[in-house]
């Protein structure tokens, strides 16, 4: 059996990326075509028209906060399904996003504040460890070139910590700060402390760290380079044409 006996190309997904000369579009492209399964259709950047993409079947945006939304809502009108890295999705902003699709009930998106497994897990881990301990605080430590902070990864494990400390009936973690340099504490992310490093050498990097009385729980994740987020991005695109609808997180797909 030949090569094109054992694929033909209607078998392949057909992948568009956005945000594709960026550092993790140019990384996407890469493990898109390296990929038996899947086809890049069209690799579009900030100028591009992205009409290129029309032919997909998904579409990847790994582009800015500011530019995300628009994207999306096109995509979800020409009927395309994404698979979306970008930061700054808000409550409001996945609102928005579930509106858009009640009109198209057979596109899927899938919005993953982290595709790193490893991130994953130890989101899901310190969600789970969040309603045994008094304190936490979240450090994120990225690159200099990024644009957010904290990071979107940090915001969302401080949402889940947060939930966890409500449904266990826990308050504040302690804290008798009454002088304070402004930001010595961090941000303020539904009551945790989030605190945002930035370092060059740095690529993706998160603790939780958690207190108890004479005890303390650190979960640690790094990503020391940006094919740690490929297994996961890979995953997503395969599986999102079979998930109407929006899908927040990784963890259904992983389960
Ligand atoms: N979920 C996850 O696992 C991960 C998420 N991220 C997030 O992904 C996003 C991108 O990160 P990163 O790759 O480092 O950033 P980069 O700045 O390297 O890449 C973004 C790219 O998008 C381009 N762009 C801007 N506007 C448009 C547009 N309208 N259409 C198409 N392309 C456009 C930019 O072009 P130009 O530079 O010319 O403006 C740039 O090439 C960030 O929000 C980051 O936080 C990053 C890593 C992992
Ligand atoms: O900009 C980045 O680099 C990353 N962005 C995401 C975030 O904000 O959480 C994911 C990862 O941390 C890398």
């Amino acid at each position: 059996m030949t090569d094109e006996q054992e694929k033909t190309p209607a078998e392949l997904v057909r992948v568009g990326v956005f945000g594709a000369r960026g550092r993790m579009g140019i990384e996407v492209c890469k493990a898109v075509d390296a990929a038996d399964d899947l086809e890049l259709a069209a690799s579009i950047d900030q100028g591009d028209n992205r009409s290129a993409v029309s032919g997909a079947h998904v579409v990847v945006d790994f582009t800015t906060p500011d530019v995300v939304m628009d994207n999306l809502q096109w995509c979800i009108e020409q009927g395309i399904s994404a698979v979306v890295g970008t930061t700054g999705f808000t409550e409001q902003r996945l609102a928005q996003v579930r509106g858009w699709l009640a009109d198209k009930p057979e596109v899927g998106v899938v919005i993953a504040p982290n595709f790193g497994i490893g991130a994953v897990l130890m989101m899901q881990f310190a969600a789970r460890a969040a309603r045994h301990f008094e304190s936490v605080e979240i450090i994120e430590q990225h690159h200099p070139r990024k644009l957010d902070a904290p990071s979107g990864t940090a915001t969302h494990t401080a949402r889940q910590i947060a939930q966890a400390r409500a449904e266990a009936g826990l308050g504040p973690s302690p804290d008798a700060t009454k002088d304070e340099v402004p930001g010595a504490r961090g941000a303020d992310i539904d009551g945790v402390r989030v605190h945002a490093v930035r370092a060059t050498g740095l690529v993706a990097h998160q603790e939780v760290l958690f207190g108890g009385t004479g005890e303390t729980l650190t979960i640690r994740h790094d990503s020391y380079d940006r094919v740690s987020f490929m297994p996961g991005v890979l995953l997503a695109v395969r599986a999102v044409r079979n998930r109407p609808g929006l899908t927040v997180g990784l963890d259904a797909l992983l389960d």
